[in-house]
């Protein structure tokens, strides 16, 4: 009688020889899982001699062979075949060949096997074994079953677009890819295109002009900035190529579904750090070759009807504006940079006045102080960006996203720092980063303000940020999950006339002294926006949410529990 199911994949069971013990390897298509244990030399056989029972072959159906391939065999290594680098025909090793006293028999043949191994800290590296056989038909079929398997893996790059900053950080983004990524990437069979940039904005111009299709994925070696640069063309370009007025702040962006990975190489590297957990070059090429998938919301940055850039980790006014300001004057300190001027910033203790205005990000499951860490798969994201399309789908379609106009909420006041976040911005100065429990891709940016407090009170809040002590928990700071939000700094006057007005450049660049209050000490110019490490010239701006605009060869953040219970590699 005929069966309706459809057959169930073989699952090929070896022993073949790894170094000089004997394994029975176990490759199950079914669970996409690869293992291997090393077999106990039977008492009285010598152990350097697998005799002829190396050959034999299990090959069995499903059902049949579970029994003998447990998930995670005592003494053995499982692999899921998602996290398998690459299979290859493997040199002899002539040292191990004479050692086996195999000179009787034909010459083995041997595969290598590369994999993740996962580390301490979100940490992978490329691992290899080898197995070995003397029969050569058995050899091909492993290998052929191999690469059948990860031949599935249909997600996975096969032609990539390299764009290298040899002046990022401390200058070795070119020595970076060429000794750590190159060789891994070649491993794993993937083209790559690559140009190392001769000037600022090389890349993001270049991909107004490449042709993007042909490649499945942009990959960046440098910091954010050079992200920011590789953003800005790819989103340009896809709403260049769809006729999206990018100048209109309510415009529906397109989004991108070219893929973009981040070889860290840069000063901060935020936004490598806060959707994959380190900043480690291989563990981003692993990432990169696995065809991993993180989708990111980015927000739009406008004056009036004029786009000004799109962040996706910091937008900052106040400290981290100044901050900005002065290391851009000592690019010369390289990373250093961010910390001199830092403490140059923190001792001048500047406040600013002006006035915010934010709608709530509603829809969102989350908010920023509940301590709900945006992770891999995270069930925020997903919930939230399906509440938000669905509320999309019932308000009046179109081009333009219309928001509701009754719950705008209005601050206004004297602040030392305003900072629009669309992801933690967890990074190696602060592990944790700016707002701990923002989302990756729910749509949504937190909106941090620290009001006028004392010095020690400001560095009260900003040593939180290197610890688990909440940072939020001041009086003077508050925080907010918003969709949008708009900025009027208090000495405004229209940035459009100012080429032309010479009052009012003078307003903008020379001391102010508090009108309202003359004895506050509040005497200050406008600060400058930091739009993810990048200055804005504009003060008065608009900001709004683009929920998942763009992807990332990422996962977000494992957390560490899954990562122990499904751990694939694990040795027990
Ligand atoms: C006492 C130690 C307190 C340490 C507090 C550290 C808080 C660090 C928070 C970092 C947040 C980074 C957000 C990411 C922004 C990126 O889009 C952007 C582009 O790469 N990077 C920066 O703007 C670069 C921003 C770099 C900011 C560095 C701030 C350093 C503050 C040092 C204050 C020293 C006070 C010492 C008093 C004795
Ligand atoms: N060939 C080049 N010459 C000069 N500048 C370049 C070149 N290629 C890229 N850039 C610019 O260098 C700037 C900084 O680069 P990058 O982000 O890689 O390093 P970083 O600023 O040290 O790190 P981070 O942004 O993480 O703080 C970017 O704004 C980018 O536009
Ligand atoms: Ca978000």
């Amino acid at each position: 009688m005929e069966s309706d199911h459809p057959p169930l994949p073989t699952v090929l069971c070896s022993v073949l020889s790894m170094k000089r013990q004997s394994c029975e390897v176990t490759l199950d298509p079914g669970r996409s899982l690869l293992s291997w244990r090393e077999l106990r030399p039977r008492r009285g056989r010598d152990r350097s001699r697998p005799g002829i029972c190396l050959t034999r072959m299990l090959h069995r159906a499903r059902g049949l062979v579970n029994s003998c391939t447990p998930q995670f065999p005592s003494g053995g290594v499982t692999v899921p075949v998602a996290e398998i680098v690459s299979v290859g025909e493997a040199e002899i090793d002539e040292k191990y060949y004479n050692s086996m006293k195999w000179q009787h028999m034909c010459k083995p043949h041997a595969f290598t096997v590369r994999y993740v191994q996962r580390k301490r800290k979100h940490r992978w590296r490329c691992k290899e074994v080898t197995f070995w056989c003397s029969d050569e038909q058995l050899f091909y079929q492993w290998l052929q079953a191999l690469h059948d398997i990860l031949e599935q893996q249909t997600h996975r790059p096969k032609r990539l677009l390299v764009y290298i900053n040899p002046y990022g950080g401390k200058k070795r983004g070119k020595q970076i890819y060429e000794n750590k990524v190159a060789p891994l990437f070649s491993a794993a069979g993937i083209c790559t295109d690559v140009i190392v940039t001769e000037y600022a904005n090389h890349a993001r111009d270049n991909l107004y002009e490449v042709n993007v299709e042909k490649y499945d994925g942009v990959v960046c070696v440098g910091g954010d900035g050079m992200f920011s640069e590789v953003l800005h063309g790819l989103i340009g370009r896809v709403q260049k190529d769809s006729d999206v007025d990018h100048n209109n702040p309510n415009a529906q962006l397109s989004r991108c579904n070219i893929r973009i990975g981040i070889i860290p190489a840069g000063s901060t590297d935020c936004v490598c750090y806060a959707t994959i957990g380190i900043n480690d070059p291989e563990t981003s090429a692993l990432h990169i070759i696995l065809g991993d998938c993180q989708p990111l919301d980015v927000c739009s940055v406008h004056h009036k009807r004029t786009f000004l850039k799109y962040s996706v980790s910091l937008l900052g006014y106040g400290f981290y504006g100044d901050v900005l300001k002065y290391s851009e004057k000592n690019r010369w300190l390289g990373p250093a940079r961010y910390d001199v001027s830092g403490f140059k910033t923190f001792l001048t203790h500047h406040c600013y006045e002006g006035s915010v205005s934010f709608q709530p990000a509603k829809w969102v499951l989350g908010s920023p102080r509940d301590q709900i860490i945006c992770t891999s798969r995270c069930y925020i994201c997903r919930q939230s960006s399906k509440q938000l399309e669905e509320q999309q789908k019932t308000q009046a379609c179109g081009s333009e996203h219309r928001d509701q106009d009754d719950d705008w909420t209005t601050i206004k006041g004297k602040f030392m720092a305003i900072n629009a976040v669309s992801m933690s911005c967890a990074c190696p100065r602060s592990p944790k980063g700016l707002s701990p429990a923002a989302h990756l891709g729910d749509g949504s940016a937190d909106l941090i303000l620290v009001r006028k407090c004392s010095r020690l009170d400001f560095l009260r809040h900003l040593i939180r940020h290197t610890s688990n002590k909440d940072q939020f928990d001041f009086p003077f700071v508050e925080v907010y999950r918003v969709k949008n939000f708009q900025f009027t700094p208090k000495h405004f006057e229209d940035e459009d006339t100012e080429s032309t007005d010479i009052g009012s450049i003078g307003k903008k660049n020379f001391p102010q002294i508090c009108t309202d209050h003359p004895s506050c000490g509040c005497n200050h110019v406008n600060s400058i926006w930091n739009c993810d490490g990048e200055t804005v010239d504009q003060t008065a701006i608009e900001m709004r949410v683009h929920c998942q605009l763009i992807k990332l060869f990422a996962r977000g953040i494992e957390n560490a529990k899954l990562e122990d219970d499904v751990n694939p590699s694990k040795v027990l």
